[in-house]
């Protein structure tokens, strides 16, 4: 955000100028929200405070009656001029009851602990009824981890300034934003940032297809009959032409429309039509199920890995292949597991990803509320899913799906994106409640969404 600033003064856009649009723009959905109400402008001493001034002016003038708290003084120029243009009530401390609350304390500049006078005011914040507004982010938000520094406030509305921060898409400070909605104040960011991922479009069959150009998935499976069944129904549901079964193992409870191949690994993978491989739900953590993880591996066909397989997967075994071709799907835990294996020490999971893929290569989708996928294409962050996904076996229909993806075009990074999609998609058909093996058979109607 910062570069994305500085290069608009460097065009002749001054600081002044992004702050008025930046205040202005979000004046319209405070006004909006207000409808008549009077409004509480929480202002603190750097440039969101000085949007503070900006906003509370505007309502000003929109005939909103409005009071700001402000405990300090401004100290940027920019947010000195932002408070010589309001013209109304200054408090210094007291929250006076309000129906609207504007939180300008601090935005991306927020380098510390929030304590003292300010921390007294968000805390009450916290306890007041009536609506609140985090401008840019909430006040106690690091923007650049997501890290909690302060009192937590819910609020129900957060209006980002000029682009997304990493804080409005990651855990624990997105659970607290409410509705987020962004102001554009015309900063173009640099191609390399961490972007929002944008709804896939998804194409049908083509006219000529048949089961093995929409690709062919073979799924790996392990010790556990359950959890590869799961993302075998995901996988059948979400585009490939053709899902296989590698088992050792019977599953009478397998559909019929599931082929299940029992024969050597070796050979069901020495298969050259095979488009892509599932392996890990299910697999265990042995010695045969490492040696089945390495058969599948050494085939270099694109591959998702996902759950047991996580705890296998070690340089040396990366060592023998292009670990190119491998996208991981790790939960947190998986994720702190992964990074102990490749000898990563990072704080944030941001950083963790970010360090897994460049150090190995392999494309990783770190999944959770806050799902976050780093490769090829860079680093993306999803909007918020159902939290109804926290169920057992959801993320084998996840790795179900995003295979199914990658059989059908081969391109790791888009197959990740898309299954996030896909599944939360699902969740959102479903409501509440629902079981994997539900998930599972409504990702065919999710893809409607998509095509
Ligand atoms: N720079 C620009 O071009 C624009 C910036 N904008 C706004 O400016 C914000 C960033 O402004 P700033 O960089 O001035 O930073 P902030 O306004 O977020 O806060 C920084 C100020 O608070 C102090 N501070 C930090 N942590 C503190 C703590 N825990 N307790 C007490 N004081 C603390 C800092 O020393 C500094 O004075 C953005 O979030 C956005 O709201 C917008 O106006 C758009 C344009
Ligand atoms: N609170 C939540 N909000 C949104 N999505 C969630 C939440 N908790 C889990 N999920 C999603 O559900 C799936 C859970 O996967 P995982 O932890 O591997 O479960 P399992 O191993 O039981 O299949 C992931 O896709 C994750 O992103
Ligand atoms: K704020």
């Amino acid at each position: 955000m910062r570069a994305a600033e500085q290069a608009a003064m460097d065009g002749g856009v001054s600081e002044w100028e992004l702050m008025q649009r930046a205040g202005e723009g979000a004046a319209q959905w405070v006004a909006r929200i207000a409808a008549g109400r009077a409004v509480t402008v929480l202002c603190g001493p750097g440039n969101n405070g000085g949007d503070g001034y900006v906003i509370a002016e505007s309502l000003k003038r929109r005939g909103v009656e409005v009071v700001v708290v402000a405990p300090r003084e401004p100290g940027t120029d920019t947010a000195k001029t932002a408070r010589s243009h309001f013209q109304g009530e200054i408090a210094d401390s007291e929250l006076p009851s309000s129906q609207v609350y504007v939180d300008c304390l601090f935005g991306y500049g927020l380098s510390r602990r929030v304590e003292g006078v300010f921390a007294e005011l968000l805390e009450r914040l916290a306890a007041v009824p009536g609506f609140k507004i985090a401008i840019d982010v909430p006040s106690s938000v690091a923007s650049d981890s997501g890290e909690l520094l302060g009192p937590e406030v819910s609020y129900d509305l957060t209006l980002a300034l000029g682009g997304w921060k990493l804080a409005h898409f990651t855990m624990p400070a997105m659970a607290m934003m409410g509705v987020k909605r962004l102001v554009d104040i015309g900063l173009a960011l640099p191609g390399d940032a961490p972007r929002l991922s944008v709804t896939p479009s998804i194409s049908a069959p083509a006219t000529d297809a048949h089961k093995y150009k929409r690709g062919l998935l073979a799924i790996v499976a392990g010790e556990m009959p359950g959890a590869p069944i799961l993302a075998a129904e995901a996988a059948m549901r979400a585009g490939a032409g053709y899902v296989k079964l590698a088992s050792e193992h019977s599953h009478p409870d397998a559909p019929a429309d599931l082929v299940i191949v029992d024969g050597p690994l070796s050979e069901t993978m020495a298969d050259d039509r095979l488009s892509a491989i599932l392996v890990g739900p299910g697999l265990g953590r042995g010695d045969d199920a490492r040696k089945r993880l390495q058969i599948a591996l050494a085939t270099s066909r694109p591959a998702i890995v996902d759950a047991d397989a996580l705890h296998l997967l070690d340089p040396e075994m990366l060592g023998q292949i292009d670990a190119s071709n491998i996208a991981v799907t790790p939960h947190e835990g998986e994720l702190t597991a992964l990074c102990r294996t490749f000898g990563i020490d990072a704080a944030s999971k941001l950083e963790r990803a970010r360090a897994l893929h460049e150090k190995t290569g392999m494309t990783v989708l770190a999944k959770g509320p806050d799902n976050l996928l780093v490769g090829a294409s860079g680093v993306r962050f999803f909007p918020t899913g159902s939290s109804w996904l926290s169920t057992a076996g959801t993320g084998d229909v996840l790795a179900g799906i995003a295979a199914s993806r990658l059989a059908v075009h081969g391109d790791l990074f888009k197959a990740c994106g898309e299954a996030v999609w896909l599944h939360q998609e699902a969740a959102h058909l479903l409501g509440p409640a629902f079981t994997a093996s539900e998930l599972a058979a409504v990702v065919s109607e999710a893809m409607e969404r998509f095509l």
